[in-house]
């Protein structure tokens, strides 16, 4: 399948599979630099437009990596873009590091980069080219709802919530 994708701006990366086969998703880069300070949210520019077919979304999800070395979070994960979207793709990030006073500020590999007072404490610079997200395209349905009176009935019910335990 192809997929069209417009760059914004000459530095914006064109994303890849890193794999010929088997990779669900590719990574999504950075267009700049941004510093993100503890509990904030920013939008990360792509500096890409992408021409999704309809019946398809891209869905931006969190790389592991990055989860699990820092706090920085993938907000609305997964962010859909939708088949009509053509405007610049975004990366909604949160800073969820508590704020600790330490005057340290870090880079997504969770290296210390900066130690200096003019930088809010604990946070976090994402550097132009950063992979900071991945991406991946899945095929939606567009279902028709009807609105009842009854629905049909099932062993769970209405349990939910945790309602079977937790082991
Ligand atoms: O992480 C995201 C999520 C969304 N979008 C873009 C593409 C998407 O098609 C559009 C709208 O997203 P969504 O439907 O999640 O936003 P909304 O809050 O419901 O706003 P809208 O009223 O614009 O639909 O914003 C992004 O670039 N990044």
């Amino acid at each position: 399948m192809e997929v069209k994708v417009k760059r914004l701006h000459p530095d914006a990366v064109i994303p890849q599979y890193a794999h010929e086969s088997g990779d669900s998703g590719f990574d999504l880069y950075a267009l700049e630099d941004v510093i993100i300070e503890p509990g904030q949210t920013v939008k990360v520019r792509t500096g890409l437009v992408f021409e999704i077919p309809e019946g398809y979304e891209l869905q931006i999800r969190p790389r592991s990596g990055v989860s699990a070395k820092t706090k920085l979070r993938v907000s609305n994960t997964p962010g859909t873009v939708d088949a009509s979207f053509r405007g610049e793709v975004m990366v909604l990030v949160d800073n969820i590091k508590p704020c600790v006073q330490s005057g340290l500020q870090y880079n997504i590999k969770e290296e210390v980069v900066n130690w200096d007072d003019n930088y809010a404490p604990d946070s976090y610079i994402i550097r132009k080219g950063d992979r900071i997200a991945q991406a991946v395209i899945v095929p939606v349905i567009r279902a028709e709802l009807v609105e009842v009176d009854e629905l049909g009935t099932t062993e769970r019910g209405e349990g939910g919530f945790g309602s079977s335990g937790t082991r």
